[in-house]
């Protein structure tokens, strides 16, 4: 049972050496107003003169004491945790190191630092026990101090005393109002049904005559379940005479022995009492804290290795195994750029799109938006088409629409479908280049050149793989311009042309005549002069528009619209000259068969042709003859109707080739190229060099782990 103690001595020293309070260890926190009496209260119980003495703040670290008590030797010594090797049998020297050490780390100036002095006091006069002294609370600020010092020294006790497992040992002097407590009144706020709380009442022999303190030490007057004891310490004069520690002890025993209010009460009085009072507490505290304390370094020491093997597997640690190290993580970065690729990666995002998901996006929203976005006459402007269709015929007069003319204008329309085809080769190899930059283990970040070398090979495949594809893409443009196949079976062709012509000429020449018909009915020349290129003489005339609609009418709209049929055999030849006699729409149409506009009127399509023949071409002027106006039009429908097929083709093949030479031929050799370039036993010294804040940092956990291991071990042997 006595064990205990030690036990947690033994666990604090553990801790101690990673400076780390993730264990709430329980032991005994003394705390007072300054010259309240602590230092007095432990020198009793240790029986020794040890404690720095003097004006203003003296304690200026936590002191954790570690009292051991040793038998069947008169030998007593101290040894601090900072010098471990040294044993301090004199404790006048341990009150100098102390203070050494205090001023080392904590300064001059009386500030205070939380870090704390370890010392052990082994001695046959001590019972076990671990008490932690901090410096006093004080109001007044020493010239040479910080503004802040109360504040500093309120939130160090603050930080001790609220730890659930530790004991309060609340210090106050007899001789001031216990209301005014300080020690008691930082107890309360973080133990306020006072379970862990234990007052020491000093200087019971400074109270002024007649009074005395009888009432708190028995409890009527502050409830703390672990009481009040009453001490008497040696005076200032005492310790200036060097009053032996022995006869204070004596004394304090007399004063409660004889004092009238105490007497009945003296075996519970007096530093001895402390001392035993204290070890029971502590002892029962420790065994009850026990179980939950080994759970708790249990989750520790799970967490911390967990921890650990995020920093890499450590039966990879060495130089030999540096090679399957290498390996090991390459395998990784490879095996992530592929799943990453193909969506089968484990940590995917919910939140936005990542890998091939993006690749795919580019595909279908950016590209396809980019293709579809393109006017497949956009920038061909009506001059350009009655050039290109002038130029082609050369010095011959024409009858129809050339072919040349056509497949001039095309040609750079396809063109058009280059850049976003090429941007998209881009597109995807910059996304590529964000996936391999996502890939890896996290233990990879262990190793920056090995991580930059990975990254440095994958963008080189994936550069080397970037030009052939973008070769590959812009052929497939140049070989959708070598060759205008008319005779694609998704081609309007010419006779389809011409009957779109012709169906949009008749829904205009309906349109015009339901015009005129309710013009006719109100007004009959008010609707006539507002149409274009209506024959104003017929209005003035005098005759209705209906009289003239199977001659004046239809031709006017024949004008104004372009053309329309004259007869089969003369559209047949037409087409036959245009676009050669395999053309899907002359073969779907009977040749000795009309084709049929929609309303079925093949003698008005076939007029409106006649007036077609009837063009001239040779007028040199901006504006355009009604001839010219139908071709263009014409031709851009052809133009159209082809640059949507290529588009198609395009929309679907560059993605195709993309997938193939760039993503599936990187993703399938990247496995291959990673081994090639970096399994080189000449590399792994500097590929597996290690970032130092992150082996530090690994360093750290893996002390913590050992340190929570063998607290484990400790805590285990004792139960
Ligand atoms: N007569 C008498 N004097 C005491 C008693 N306890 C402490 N003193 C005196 O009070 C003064 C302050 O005592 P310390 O033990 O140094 O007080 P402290 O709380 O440790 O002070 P700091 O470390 O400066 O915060 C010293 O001169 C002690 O001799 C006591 O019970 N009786």
């Amino acid at each position: 049972m006595n064990d205990l103690i030690p036990l947690v001595n033994k666990l604090q020293d553990v801790f101690s050496t990673i400076g780390s309070d993730t264990v709430d260890l329980p032991q005994i926190i003394v705390v007072g107003s300054q010259s309240s009496g602590k230092s007095s209260v432990l020198e009793n119980i240790v029986q020794r003169d040890f404690l720095p003495r003097g004006n203003g703040i003296v304690t200026r670290r936590p002191l954790v004491l570690q009292l051991i008590n040793i038998q069947n030797t008169e030998e007593e010594y101290g040894e601090f945790l900072h010098a471990p090797d040294q044993k301090f049998t004199d404790f006048g020297e341990i009150r100098r190191e102390i203070e050494t050490e205090t001023a080392r780390v904590a300064g001059q100036n009386k500030g205070i630092s939380r870090s704390p002095i370890n010392l052990k006091i082994y001695s046959p006069n001590v019972l076990n026990l671990t008490l932690v002294d901090l410096p006093g609370l004080t109001k007044v600020q020493y010239r040479d101090q910080p503004t802040d010092i109360e504040k500093q020294t309120r939130s160090l006790i603050y930080e001790y005393i609220s730890k659930p497992n530790s004991i309060i040992l609340a210090v106050s002097p007899a001789n001031v109002d216990l209301v005014n407590s300080e020690s008691l009144k930082l107890a309360k706020q973080v133990d306020p049904e006072g379970k862990r709380t234990i007052g020491v009442l000093t200087k019971l022999d400074l109270m002024d005559a007649g009074t005395n303190a009888l009432e708190i030490l028995t409890g009527r007057v502050v409830p703390l379940k672990l009481g009040f004891i009453g001490v008497v310490n040696r005076s200032q004069q005492d310790i200036v005479g060097n009053k032996p520690m022995v006869e204070a002890l004596k004394a304090e025993a007399e004063f409660f022995k004889h004092h009238p209010a105490y007497k009945n009460i003296a075996s519970r009085c007096g530093t001895p009492f402390l001392a035993k009072t204290l070890n029971n507490i502590l002892m029962n505290h420790i065994r009850e804290r026990l179980p939950d304390m080994k759970t708790r370094i249990n989750s520790l020491i799970t967490q911390t290795s967990q921890e650990l093997l995020s920093y890499g597997d450590p039966t990879l640690e060495g130089k030999s195994n540096r090679g399957a190290l290498v390996l090991k993580l390459l395998t990784k970065f490879a095996n992530d750029f592929v799943s990453s690729i193909d969506g089968t990666a484990s940590d995917i995002s919910t939140k936005e799109l990542c890998g091939g998901a993006r690749i795919y996006y580019i595909f279908n929203n950016v590209f396809g938006a980019a293709l579809d976005s393109i006017a497949p006459c956009g920038n061909l402007t009506t001059q350009d088409i009655r050039t290109a269709i002038r130029n082609s015929t050369g010095p011959r007069p024409f009858l129809f629409v050339p072919e040349i003319a056509f497949d001039l204008l095309v040609k750079p329309q396809i063109r058009l479908l280059e850049p976003p085809s090429l941007r998209c080769v881009e597109l995807v190899y910059e996304e590529l280049l964000k996936i391999c930059h996502g890939c890896g283990s996290p233990e990879l970040s262990r190793y920056p050149r090995l991580q930059a070398r990975l990254l440095e090979v994958v963008s080189d495949l994936l550069r080397e793989q970037q030009g052939p594809t973008s070769s590959y893409v812009e052929s497939l443009i140049s070989i959708q311009r070598a060759y205008i196949n008319t005779n694609h079976p998704d081609f309007i062709g010419g006779g389809g042309a011409i009957s779109d012509l012709v169906k949009k000429n008749e829904k205009k020449r309906r349109e015009f005549e339901k015009l005129n018909r309710r013009a006719n009915n109100f007004s009959n020349s008010s609707i006539h002069a507002s149409v274009n290129g209506i024959n104003k003489d017929e209005i003035h005339d005098g005759s209705s528009i209906s009289d003239k609609e199977s001659s004046g009418t239809r031709d006017m709209i024949s004008l104004q619209n372009g053309m329309n049929s004259s007869s089969w055999a003369q559209r047949e030849s037409f087409l036959t000259y245009f676009f050669g006699s395999g053309n899907k729409t002359d073969r779907t149409i009977l040749p000795d068969q009309p084709v049929p506009s929609r309303n079925g009127n093949f003698s008005r399509d076939i007029e409106d042709l006649d007036k077609l023949e009837n063009m001239s071409l040779n007028e040199d002027t901006l504006h355009l003859t009604e001839r010219e106006e139908m071709e263009t039009q014409l031709i851009r429908s052809l133009i159209t109707s082809y640059f949507n097929i290529v588009r198609k083709t395009i929309q679907d093949i560059v993605p195709k080739a993309i997938m193939h030479l760039l993503v599936n031929h990187s993703r399938e050799s990247v496995q291959n190229r990673l081994v090639s370039e970096l399994y080189k036993e000449e590399l792994f010294a500097d590929l597996l060099q290690e970032d130092e804040n992150l082996a530090s940092e690994r360093q750290k956990c893996k002390t913590m782990l050992d340190v929570y291991r063998k607290a484990f071990e400790v805590i285990n042997e004792a139960m």
